[in-house]
C-alpha cells in the first residue's frame, strides 16, 4: 500500500516534518491525518491517547514552551487546520548532541505539513495569522503535575520567533529563566 505520508528529518533527532499526501479527484481531495502503521517510526508504537485542538485569535501570539516530565513525556504530532503558525521544538533530552537546540517550521492549513515533537522536547508556536487553529495528537495524557514550561524568550534558547510576541499567557510570561544547572530530561 503506497505511503500517505512523506517524512523529512531535521537536525534534531525525532523532530520530523510529515508531509501529507492527499488524493485528489474531481470532487476535491481526501487525506489521512494519521495512520498508526505508516507513522510507527515517529510514534514508536505508542498509542495516541489524547487529541487536542486550540484556536488562537491574534497573530503574533505565542503558546508555550511546554513539556511534561517523564513518565508522562509525550510525542505530539501537530497539524495546523486553519491559518498559519511557526511551530517550535526545543531539545531537552539529557545527553543529546542537540541539547537546548531548537527547530522551527511554518505549518499552515494549506501546506499539508505536520511537525512531530518527540518525547523530551518542549513545544511552542507563534501564530502567523489571526484565528490559527491547531489539531494535535498526543501519546500521553495531560498530567498537570508533570508539566513544566520555558520562557519563549529565554536567552539560553534564543528562539528566533518570526515576529514580535503580541500575546502570551500569564503562566508563560512567568516561566523563570532556564536553570544553569539544568542537564536535561532523562527519558
Ligand atoms: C494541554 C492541556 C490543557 N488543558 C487545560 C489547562 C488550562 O485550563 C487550559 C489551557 O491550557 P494551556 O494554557 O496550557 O494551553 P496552551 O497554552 O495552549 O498549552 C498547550 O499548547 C502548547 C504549545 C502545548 O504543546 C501543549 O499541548 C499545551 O501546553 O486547558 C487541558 O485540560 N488539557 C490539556 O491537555
Amino acid at each position: 500500500m503506497s505511503q500517505r505520508f512523506r517524512l523529512q528529518p531535521t537536525a534534531l533527532a525525532g523532530v520530523v516534518v510529515v508531509e501529507r499526501q492527499p488524493i485528489a479527484d474531481e470532487r476535491g481531495w481526501f487525506e489521512r491525518l494519521f495512520c498508526a502503521r505508516e507513522l510507527e517510526s515517529v510514534t514508536h508504537g505508542q498509542p495516541i491517547v489524547q487529541i487536542n485542538r486550540s484556536l488562537t485569535h491574534r497573530r503574533g501570539t505565542v503558546r508555550g514552551l511546554h513539556y511534561q516530565h517523564p513518565p508522562h513525556a509525550e510525542t505530539k504530532i501537530v497539524t495546523c487546520l486553519r491559518g498559519e503558525i511557526f511551530d517550535v521544538a526545543v531539545d531537552l533530552r539529557a545527553g543529546s548532541p542537540t541539547f537546548l537546540h531548537w527547530h522551527g517550521e511554518r505549518l499552515s492549513a494549506a501546506d499539508g505539513r505536520m511537525l512531530v515533537i518527540p518525547e523530551g522536547c518542549a513545544h511552542g508556536f507563534q501564530t502567523l495569522s489571526d484565528d490559527a487553529e491547531l489539531f494535535y495528537l498526543n501519546t500521553a495524557e495531560y498530567v498537570p503535575a508533570s508539566e513544566s514550561g520555558l520562557h519563549p524568550e529565554d536567552p539560553r534558547l534564543d528562539v528566533r520567533w518570526p515576529g514580535p510576541i503580541t500575546q502570551l499567557s500569564s503562566r508563560d510570561r512567568g516561566h523563570p529563566p532556564l536553570d544553569p544547572q539544568f542537564e536535561g530530561l532523562s527519558l
